[in-house]
């Protein structure tokens, strides 16, 4: 592989669990940036939120994701909230192919409603904040070089090879050896 591998998307998207399975499949590391930031805290993503706030984390995340840039080439599964930054977003296209897991409304909540692990949706009205969120966030996903729809019926393998298949119609050259 030539290029790092970047999943983009909302929470709920699939981006840790499909980028487990492509790294499987193209013989690379996983670098999951929320996974990274944990360990390097030795604190979970709710603590972090909770002692040290937002803007904390995000600069966490934005250093976490500039290292595992610089790396070799690996599938980085980034935290939904990553692609706003506009610096991410240069680094990003700087060395990697961009891809936005587009899921649903409906789909993302079934996903993440009962899961405590997102501190952005510890609100009165979950649901309504997602909704909120993937409204704002949906025109910068848009901006990733490949889009890749998923519907509430593929399984995370067969999300996979749709991700695979794209990059190969759009980017064929990064999935040759490097
Ligand atoms: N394509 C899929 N089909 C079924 N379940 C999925 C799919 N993608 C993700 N999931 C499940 O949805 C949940 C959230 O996925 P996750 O990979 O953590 O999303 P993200 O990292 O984008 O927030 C996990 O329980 C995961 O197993
Ligand atoms: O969308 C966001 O702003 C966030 C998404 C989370 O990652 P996932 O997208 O993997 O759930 C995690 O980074 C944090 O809770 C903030
Ligand atoms: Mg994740």
């Amino acid at each position: 592989m030539r290029r790092n591998i970047v999943l983009i998307g909302m929470m709920g998207a699939g981006k840790s669990a499909v980028g487990a399975e492509l790294s499987r499949r193209l013989g690379v590391p996983l670098r999951d940036t929320d996974a990274e930031i944990v360990r390097a805290a030795a604190m979970s993503i709710p603590e972090i939120f909770a002692r040290d706030g937002e803007a904390f984390f995000r600069a966490r995340e934005s250093e976490v994701l500039a290292r595992v840039l610089r790396g070799d080439p690996a599938v980085i599964s980034t935290g939904g909230g990553a692609w706003m930054s506009a610096g991410n977003r240069d680094l990003v296209a700087a060395s990697a192919v961009s891809v936005w897991l587009n899921v649903p409304l409906p789909v993302l909540w079934q996903r993440v409603r009962q899961r405590p692990t997102r501190p952005l949706l510890q609100t009165p009205d979950p649901r309504g904040t997602l909704e909120r969120l993937l409204a704002d966030r949906a025109p910068s996903y848009a901006l990733a070089e490949i889009v890749v729809p998923v519907d509430g019926h593929a399984s995370v393998e067969e999300t996979a090879t749709r991700v695979l298949e794209a990059i190969r119609a759009r980017r064929p050259d990064i999935l040759e050896p490097a």
